[in-house]
């Protein structure tokens, strides 16, 4: 197995063998200039014995996670989370995305008087529109002939029936984008078990291969949005009379349990706590305080927490860590888990966090999610393009320590703990 074959791995693996990628075709050649990618710091990272790495560049070297080859895609898959659209579809939803895995009734309820009290419409799904429509639009705009086809995991559209669809229209290569940014079972390697269902449901195995973009926490467009929103937001702080060292920026994400964090991230984090999935958030929200607002106070937590009391999650949850700010008379939350303002933003931020901000007396203010913020689009572009043409770890965009992320999942990574592994497209089996 090696790095430059994506499609060896999983048993959804596609067999079509990708062509040889003609420059200028569709209007995939690299724009004239690049962002330099930050050198992954040789300490951060070590691959697993035996992990293949396609390149023999100093980053390669040091660990950096590897690239595939080029790859004549013809059709970008967008795939978002799913959500209700009315009341009657709050409890079916809520059955999809917790298939298998017994999530007692009683959290089903609380979260289904959730989504009742938005009339039973996650925005989500008009998000993810929205976004494909901006998507579809700046791949235009960059000379990239490309279709974009939108399917969610948990709700219509369903990606077998968009997989159908793509077929028929004569699509034979994929590249997926999901809406979640870093590494974890439900982030990551859920999508990648999804995408391998629908290819088997729509009997379509031996004929569409997908490929995925790699988890893009670290890319400048993705953390774009969230530096302005902390600029922002600290500027409003303190034209409301809060000093600078009286400002707590508490940067949330979805908690996730503690035996999945632990394998996020292949191994690469042995021993610290959260694993990958931790260590990302972490660099993420270092480089957001060094661009943004260098020297504020600031903390990682964890939100929307369910699965049984008595299973370890991520934490500390975010109302706690509110709870237990001294000498601080404003909080500024920063969404920097999710991609946009859906529900469990809506609910558990602006209700929940900022009842219990209110509730000690605190400022409170959320900056946004980056949407269909133009350099979170072109992200999603350059994304695309770098696979399209196969472009070098070195010059990736990439703004962490941690380095670009793996375009093909290292084995055991971000595994469901407790469970054997289900196919999945875009991995390396163990
Ligand atoms: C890491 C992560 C992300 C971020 C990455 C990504 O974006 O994918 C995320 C996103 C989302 N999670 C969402 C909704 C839900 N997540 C649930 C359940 C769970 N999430 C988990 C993790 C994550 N979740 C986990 C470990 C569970 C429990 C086990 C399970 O059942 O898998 C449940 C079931 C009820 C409950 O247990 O709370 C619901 C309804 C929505 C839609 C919001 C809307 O409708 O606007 C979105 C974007
Ligand atoms: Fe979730």
């Amino acid at each position: 197995m090696t790095a430059s074959s994506p499609s060896s791995a999983g048993s959804a693996e596609p067999v079509a063998p990708a062509a040889p990628f003609t420059p200028g075709a569709s209007g995939l050649v690299e724009p004239p200039t690049r962002r330099e990618s930050k050198p992954p710091r040789a300490t951060s990272l070590h691959l697993e014995a035996g992990a293949a790495v396609a390149s023999a560049t100093p980053a390669a070297q040091a660990g950096a996670p590897h690239v595939t080859a080029p790859t004549a895609y013809d059709a970008v898959l967008l795939s978002g989370f799913g959500g209700p659209e009315g009341q009657e579809d709050v409890m079916p939803f809520l059955r999809n995305v917790t298939r298998g895995r017994g999530v007692p009734d009683e959290r089903l309820e609380e979260v289904a008087h959730h989504y009742r009290a938005f009339g039973g419409v996650s925005p989500i799904n008009q998000q993810n529109r929205d976004l494909r429509a901006a998507l579809a639009a700046a791949l235009a705009a960059a000379g990239i002939d490309l279709p974009v086809y939108w399917g969610n995991r948990n709700w219509a559209p369903y990606l077998d029936d968009v997989l159908a669809e793509a077929a028929r229209d004569g699509v034979r290569r994929m590249i997926a984008i999901p809406t979640s940014a870093y590494s974890s079972y439900s982030s990551c390697r859920q999508y990648r078990e999804d995408w391998a269902d629908a290819l088997e449901s729509a009997d379509l195995q031996q004929t569409v291969q997908i490929d995925k973009v790699r988890q893009f926490f670290s890319h400048p467009g993705f953390i774009r949005p969230f530096i302005e929103g902390v600029q922002e937001g600290i500027a409003d702080a303190e034209r409301a009379g809060h000093a600078r060292a009286e400002i707590e920026v508490l940067f949330s994400t979805h908690s996730i349990p503690s035996a999945d964090a632990d394998l996020s991230g292949a191994g690469m984090f042995d021993g610290a706590a959260g694993g990958g999935y931790a260590a990302q958030h972490r660099a993420v929200a270092e480089h957001v305080m060094e661009e943004a607002a260098p020297g504020v106070s600031w903390q990682l937590v964890y939100q929307s927490r369910s699965g049984a009391p008595s299973t370890p999650w991520l934490e500390p949850d975010i109302n706690d860590a509110i709870e237990s700010l001294r000498s601080r008379t404003a909080v500024l939350v920063v969404p920097i888990g999710f991609v946009s303002d859906h529900l469990e933003v809506l609910w558990d931020l602006d209700r929940e966090a900022r009842e219990t901000a209110e509730g000690a007396g605190l400022w409170f203010a959320r900056a946004a999610t980056p949407g269909v913020h133009l350099a979170f689009v072109e992200a999603l572009v350059d994304l695309v393009r770098e696979r399209a043409v196969g472009r070098p770890v070195g010059r990736r965009a990439n703004v962490t320590p941690i380095g670009p992320w793996f375009d093909v999942c290292r084995p055991g990574c971000c595994a469901k703990a407790g469970s054997d592994p289900r196919p999945a497209i875009a991995g390396v089996l163990p």
